[in-house]
Order: structure tokens, then sequence, then C-alpha cells
């Protein structure tokens, strides 16, 4: 798996925590900005419907104490008062308050006396809610069409139908006596004007739209221009005074809606009155959306810039660790001379890099000692080596000389020493192989004993010199005379032996009668003058595989103690019988 670089981790790392910074930020000041809003939209609006309310509670408070005040008055209560006098003021008060559409008297059987303009006097209005509440107590009705009015009054400009609230109170004269109603019809064109006053063109233009209801829950005043049959109110509308309450309604749009109920103000009562805002939440909430974007966006040129910031950051950090690491490489490549570079930008890296330099210089010195070792441990080698070589040298020629000398003391060990033949102890060893290769290859053996006649004359007459010379002349004939196979030995003193391999015992015969012959013709000079010759006898036995070499010598030994008996200078052969 290929490694990550401190670059992308840090850049993503940076990105990523401002990212979640960002977006974190946008939910939760979102969530916040939201409930505030709402908050705020709601207050808002329930302010809105507030004034609307105080207004509507006011000016039903102002209509009432009018009729209070109208009733109340002497001219009034007193029966003598002429109509025309009564209609003048109630035409006065009307002239202050436009929307009276109608303010009239009518006597305690229900017949108008006089009225704003003259409007339904003579009329009977005995029948009419407001004459019939009116005759108990002061009352306040309710909106309701215009009956008798509506064919008396021209139409309104919207369309709208005339639709009235009515004030009426019981007038009594001046004894107390109940003299008759007097009532007011107020224009509910009064109420669209209150409207139009608190939700100007701006706020509408917002979405804000506002409902009145009655106590029955019917809309008695919509927005201009929506006819109130058409618009359908939702199930769960607040019943008790609620401020920007998120409410889905049947048009399938969200809308936060508030309601302020009327309460009535002094005199008034109030009629039971609700009024309901609401605001698109689409548009009451745009700010927090657009507030919700712009921390985004915001968030995103963030993350950018941190990202960027962990580059850069991880670029710095970095750097004097790759130059580190690049040094160490070129080190490790071999290059020679080189240093490592003293990083100080910061504590860390100045800390690796003395660490590398004190490595370094510890490795160069370490290396140059071992060079110097290796020198002198080469040099150390060639002189062992030389020494070795000498050694061995010295060694080998040793082994040789030792060779040789093994070899001359085993000559010596085996010969005579003043005849150069085989010695005694020599022709045992030498027989015992001859005799062995004789009996695998089943070929005769012969022994001949030999021994100079009178020797002890030759010493006695012209010493042990001459003596000794004879010995060694006759050991040089006999030699001489012999096979390579032959063997010949001094047995001690003037005795001799062969052992002839191959050799039946005449061919031993003819061999020691040429040797007798020989030893005869042999002149050994002595110091006086003159030559000293002498003759030699022979015994001849042959070597049957049944016998050892003794019994076999013993047999030699037998015939040449008969030559001696038999005058000497003679070749005798063993016989059994002798
Ligand atoms: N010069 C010399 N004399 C030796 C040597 N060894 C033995 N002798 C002598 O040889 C003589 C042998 O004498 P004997 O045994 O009596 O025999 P001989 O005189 O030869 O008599 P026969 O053998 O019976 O003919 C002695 O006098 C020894 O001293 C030797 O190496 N050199």
């Amino acid at each position: 798996m290929p490694r990550k670089n401190l670059r992308s981790v840090l850049m993503v790392a940076f990105a990523a925590v401002s990212a979640i910074m960002a977006l974190s930020l946008s939910l939760v000041l979102g969530h916040l900005a939201t409930e505030r809003q709402r908050e705020d939209i709601g207050e808002a609006i329930s302010e809105l419907a507030g004034q609307l309310r105080d207004q509507l509670d006011r000016g039903m408070n102002q209509r009432v104490r009018d009729i209070q005040i109208i009733a109340a008055l002497r001219q009034v209560r007193d029966p003598s008062t002429s109509k025309n006098d009564n209609r003048a003021v109630l035409d006065k008060l009307a002239q202050t308050f436009p929307n009276y559409a109608f303010i009239g008297m009518a006597s305690p059987d229900g017949i108008v006396q006089y009225a704003t303009h003259g409007l339904l006097e003579g009329k009977s209005v005995a029948e009419r809610p407001w004459f019939q509440a009116g005759k108990r107590d002061l009352f306040t009705g309710d909106i309701h069409e215009a009956k008798l009015l509506a064919k008396l009054l021209s139409p309104q400009a919207n369309g709208e139908p005339l639709r009235f609230v009515d004030v009426a109170t019981p007038v009594f004269d001046l004894n107390g006596q109940f003299l008759g109603v007097l009532g007011a019809h107020l224009s509910w064109a009064w109420a669209r004007g209150l409207e139009q006053n608190v939700f100007t063109p701006a706020r509408r233009n917002q979405g804000i739209e506002t409902f009145v209801l009655n106590r029955s829950g019917e809309i008695i005043l919509a927005p201009p221009g929506v006819d109130p049959a058409t618009v359908k109110l939702p199930r769960n509308l607040p019943t008790a005074e609620a401020a920007g309450e998120p409410v889905t309604w049947p048009d399938g749009n969200d809308y936060l809606t508030s309601l302020v109920l009327t309460h009535g103000e002094q005199n008034f009562a109030g009629l039971g009155w609700k009024i309901v805002v609401r605001q698109p939440t689409r548009i009451a909430f745009a700010p927090v959306r657009s507030l919700q974007l712009t921390i985004l966006v915001v968030g995103a040129i963030g993350a950018l810039v941190f990202a960027l910031l962990g580059a850069w950051l991880a670029e710095a950090i970095a750097r004097p660790m790759l130059r580190l690491a690049e040094a160490a490489e070129r080190l490790q490549q071999g290059e020679s001379g080189l240093e490592i570079p003293l990083e100080n930008q910061y504590s860390e890296s100045a800390r690796l890099s003395a660490s590398l330099r004190h490595l370094v210089a510890g490795l160069n010195d370490e290396r140059s000692k071992l060079a110097t070792l290796n020198q002198a441990l080469e040099e150390q080698v060639h002189a062992r080596t030389d020494m070795l070589d000498r050694a061995n040298m010295h060694l080998l020629s040793t082994l040789e000389e030792r060779a040789s000398m093994v070899k001359q003391l085993e000559e010596l060990a085996s010969t005579d020493s003043l005849t150069g033949l085989l010695n005694r102890r020599a022709f045992w060893l030498r027989a015992d192989m001859e005799y062995k290769r004789a009996a695998r290859s089943g070929t005769p053996l012969s022994l001949v004993m030999f021994d100079i006649d009178h020797f002890k004359r030759i010493n006695d007459a012209y010493g042990h010199d001459v003596g000794d010379e004879a010995l060694r002349q006759l050991a040089n004939v006999v030699s001489a005379s012999l096979r390579e196979i032959d063997l010949v030995a001094r047995m001690g003193g003037e005795e001799f032996a062969l052992l002839l391999p191959e050799t039946a015992v005449e061919g031993a015969q003819l061999v020691a009668e040429r040797l007798r012959e020989q030893v005869a013709q042999i002149r050994v000079p002595v110091a006086t003058g003159g030559v000293v010759s002498f003759t030699a006898s022979f015994g001849i036995s042959a070597w049957p595989q049944e016998l050892g070499l003794d019994h076999a010598l013993i047999r030699a030994d037998q015939a040449l103690y008969n030559a001696k008996n038999g005058g000497r200078d003679q070749v005798r052969i063993y016989e059994a019988q002798s």
C-alpha cells in the first residue's frame, strides 16, 4: 500500500475540519436562526394582529361610547325635542365617523323616529336583533349583512356585500321612562380600512395575510380580493393566542401562524373575534436559508483556504525532513564528503539534523578506524602468510631431511657396516618375505651358507685390516656375481648366507661353485708387499615350505660343516642322513 504524504494528509485534515465546522456551524446557526426567526416573525405578526385587534376594539369602544353619549344627551331624552333637532345631532355624529351607515332612534314599538339622513324613518325595526337586545341593555351585535338598509344604501365599490356591526342602547326620558332604542350600524368597510392601515402593501409583499374570525369561527374579514368562502382554515388552528406557530394550511403550504383574541375595551365587552395572521414559512425563513447558504459558501472558501494552509504547513514541516532524507540517501549511495545539512527551522528538525550529523560523524570515524584496522590486518595477514610459507618450506625441507635420515637409518639398520651387505636381522626379514612369495607362487627356494677358510690365519699373519679388506673384496665379488633378486648377507664374522629365490638345490650348487671359484681369484694386497689369497667353503640346503628359516639355515650350516670337514674349498649339499 503506498504511504500517504504529509501534505495530502494535512490538506485533507484541514479541509475536512473546516468543512465540518462550516457545515455544523451552518446547521447549528441555521437551527438557532430558524428558532429565532420563527420567534421574531411570530412576534412581529402577532404584534400586527395585536395592532389590528386593538384598533378594532378601540373603534368599537368609541362607537359604543358615541351611542352612550347620544343616549345620555338631555335633548335626546327630552320627548319634546323635535325630530329634526335630534336628527341633526345624529348627522353631526355621523360626520365625525364616516363609517356610520346608520344611526337612528326607534320608539318602544320599534318604529324609527329619526335617523341619519332620515334613513328608515317610520319603518319598523321591531324584529331586528339590535332593537330587541337594545331594549334591555347596551348591545353590540356581531357582523351581519344589511337587511333593510341594503336597498337604501349604494353598494360598495369593491363589490363586497354591505355588512354591519350593530351598537344599540336603551334611551330613557328625563323621568327615567323607557323612550326607545338608539341604534347604530357600523359599516364593516371600517374594519377593512383598519386592516389595510396595519397590513401595508410592503407587508403583503412578504406574504403576510390576516383573517378575522367571529366567535363561531367564520371568516368575517379576509385579505383584499380574497373571497372568505373560498378560504379553508386549518383544523389545527391554535385555539388560544399563539405567536408564529408553524401550521400546514389546507392549501398544502406551511405558514407561520399567529392568533390573537379580541377582548373589548372599557365600555365594549368584545365580540369574541379572533385575528389570524399567517406568513408562508418559505418566505419567512428565506433570510435563514440565505444565512445558511452564506455560511456554507464561506465555509467552503474557508475549507479551501485551510486546505492550502495545510499544504503550505505540511510543506514547511516536511521540507527540512525531505532535505535530511535526501542527504541520508546520498550518503547511503556512497557519496563521500557529504554533510547532513543543519535544519534549524524548528526545534524538532534541529534535533533530528543534529542527531543525524552526530551519527554520520560517528560512522565516518568508525569507517576510518575500520579502514586503518583493515590495513593493519592486511599487513599482518601478509606477514603471517610469509611466515607460514617460510615455516612450510622449512618443514618441507625438514621432512625431506628426516625422510632421508630415516632412509639412511633404515639402511644402516639393515646393512653391515664393513661390507655393505645385508646384516643378519635384515636377512631374516627379507628372507621371510621371499619365503611367503615362494609359498604363493610354488617356486623353489635355496639357502647357501659359506665361510672363508682359515680366516683366523689371515688376521693373525697380516693383521685385522687385511682381514677386513678380504671380507670387503669377497662381498664385492659375491654382490657382482648374483642376480638382483638374490639376497646376500654377512651373518657374523667371516660367515655369509645366500638366499636364492626360484632356485632349486641344483641351481644353487652351480651358483655356489661359481662363487667358490671367484673367491679363490681374490687377491688382497698387504702392506709389506705381496698379496693374500684365500678360499671359502659352501653348504647348500633347499628351503622346503614345511620348515622355518632357522631349520633350513641349520641344514645349510650342517652342509657347510660337512664341506669344512671334507677339506674346505668345496661345495656340499645337505643330506638328511649326514
Ligand atoms: N680381520 C677380521 N677378522 C675377523 C673378523 N671377524 C672374525 N674374525 C676372525 O676370524 C677368525 C675366525 O677363526 P675361526 O673361527 O677359528 O675359523 P678359521 O680360522 O677361518 O678356520 P676354519 O673356518 O675352520 O677354516 C677369528 O680369528 C676372528 O678373530 C673381522 O671382522 N675382521
